[in-house]
């Protein structure tokens, strides 16, 4: 890529396109980077609004493809210069079972890595997760850590092990020969709880309260904080990575970045309310409601009723075992690492981040009437 941007167009990849962090990265390539020749979106699930996108400048390649089977992957890569693979599978409600996750997610990470390595595209960002690191299965917080801060990663769910997993494989990959004879490139970026348009979670919130006649029900400590971070940012944080990596290889090369912006610390709770209490719902409780003791046998009776019912229907409340654990423990992010590496900062604004998002639950929640 060491052409004049001006003069050489090159090609990108996208896995994961279509979901709710690859629209932003999608989008946010077409808008900001002036270098794009090619963008493939390559997503098992295609979104209708692709179309919309093919009648710019900027040739935009639809790929209807499976990150699992390796010559679908090896045929997306081919002749890319970067490819940044968001494609997972993000279930820590018992959706999927582990298997289909650690395929997703670690043999579909492998795949994209040794399509790299066999067609010779040299530049990979790869989206992993806070969940690398934890919240561990021992509860012990993380406040305001950064990439440097020691704690025990300690996991037994699917999904944080799985993406523990792929991000160690993106890592080790770095300086690998690809073929042509140039090593492979690569770098993870680790966001916080992603919210912002589209964010599926929040919607689900949302309905539940208006389903609840506008309330919704304390369970989660205010003092517990969890970080969270704006799809937007993550996805400007996705192109610039991708744009310094060949420049700052050296430095960049086998890294790990935290994804961060100015967005408040607060538990998960009082944070949604950001966007909800504008949107009508009120969080019932200066304290949790009911005690702990009661929220983890609900969450256990949620877990077993999962396993009673699957035979017959999937039941995958947002209360598990898993998820409590997670929201009831402080996570927080405070680095600037990406800044320091590859002049990263936010693209939006704490406030722009609230508004745009609280007109997407205002648009959403009406479509739910
Ligand atoms: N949502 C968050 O809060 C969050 C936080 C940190 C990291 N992440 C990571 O960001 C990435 C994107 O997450 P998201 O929240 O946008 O999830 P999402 O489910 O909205 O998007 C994932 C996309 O990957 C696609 N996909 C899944 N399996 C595939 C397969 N086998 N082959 C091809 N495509 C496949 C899906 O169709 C979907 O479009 C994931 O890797 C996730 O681990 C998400
Ligand atoms: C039912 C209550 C206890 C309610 O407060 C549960 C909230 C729970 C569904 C969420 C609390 C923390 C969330 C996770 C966190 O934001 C980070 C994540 C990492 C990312 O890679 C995937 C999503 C997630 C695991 C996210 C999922 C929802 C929560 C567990």
């Amino acid at each position: 890529m060491a052409d004049s941007a001006q003069a050489q167009k090159l090609v990108y990849l996208v896995t994961g396109g279509c979901g709710f962090l690859g629209e932003h990265v999608v989008r946010m390539l077409l808008q900001r980077e002036p270098r794009l020749g090619e963008l493939r979106v390559f997503d098992r699930h295609l979104g209708p609004w692709l179309e919309e996108l093919k009648t710019g400048p900027v040739r935009v390649t639809a790929i209807q493809g499976d990150v699992t089977e390796a010559h679908e992957v090896a045929a997306a890569v081919a002749g890319a210069h970067v490819v940044i693979h968001t494609a997972g599978l993000v279930d820590v409600f018992g959706r999927a079972s582990p298997e289909t996750i650690h395929e997703v997610n670690v043999q579909g990470t492998r795949n994209v890595i040794e399509a790299c390595v066999q067609t010779g595209t040299r530049f990979l960002v790869y989206t992993s997760s806070m969940e690398v690191v934890g919240p561990n299965t021992k509860g012990h917080p993380f406040y305001r850590g950064n990439e440097d801060t020691l704690y025990e990663a300690v996991h037994r769910h699917p999904y944080p092990c799985s993406k523990a997993l792929a991000e160690r494989l993106v890592l080790e990959a770095n300086g690998r020969e690809v073929h042509g004879g140039l090593p492979l490139v690569t770098c993870a970026l680790r966001p916080t709880g992603i919210y912002g348009e589209g964010h599926q979670i929040m919607r689900d919130f949302y309905r539940q309260g208006l389903r609840l006649g506008g309330w919704l029900f304390r369970a989660i400590p205010a003092s517990v904080e969890h970080g969270r971070v704006y799809v937007g940012n993550v996805a400007w944080m996705h192109v610039l990575a991708a744009r310094e990596l060949e420049r700052r290889a050296a430095l960049m090369g086998g890294q790990v970045y935290f994804c961060y912006d100015g967005s408040p610390y607060k538990s998960y709770e009082d944070f949604n309310m950001e966007f909800l209490g504008p949107c009508g719902l009120q969080l019932v409780g200066a304290r949790p409601l009911l005690p702990y003791w009661l929220l983890v046998f609900l969450a256990a009776l949620n877990a077993l009723l999962q396993w009673l019912l699957r035979p017959l229907v999937l039941y995958a409340p947002l209360l598990n075992p898993y998820t409590l654990a997670v929201a009831n423990t402080t996570f927080t992010v405070s680095t600037n690492k990406a800044q320091r590496h590859f002049g990263y900062e936010p693209l939006f604004s704490w406030e722009d981040s609230r508004t745009r998002t609280i007109l997407w639950v205002q648009a959403a929640g009406s479509s739910a009437q």
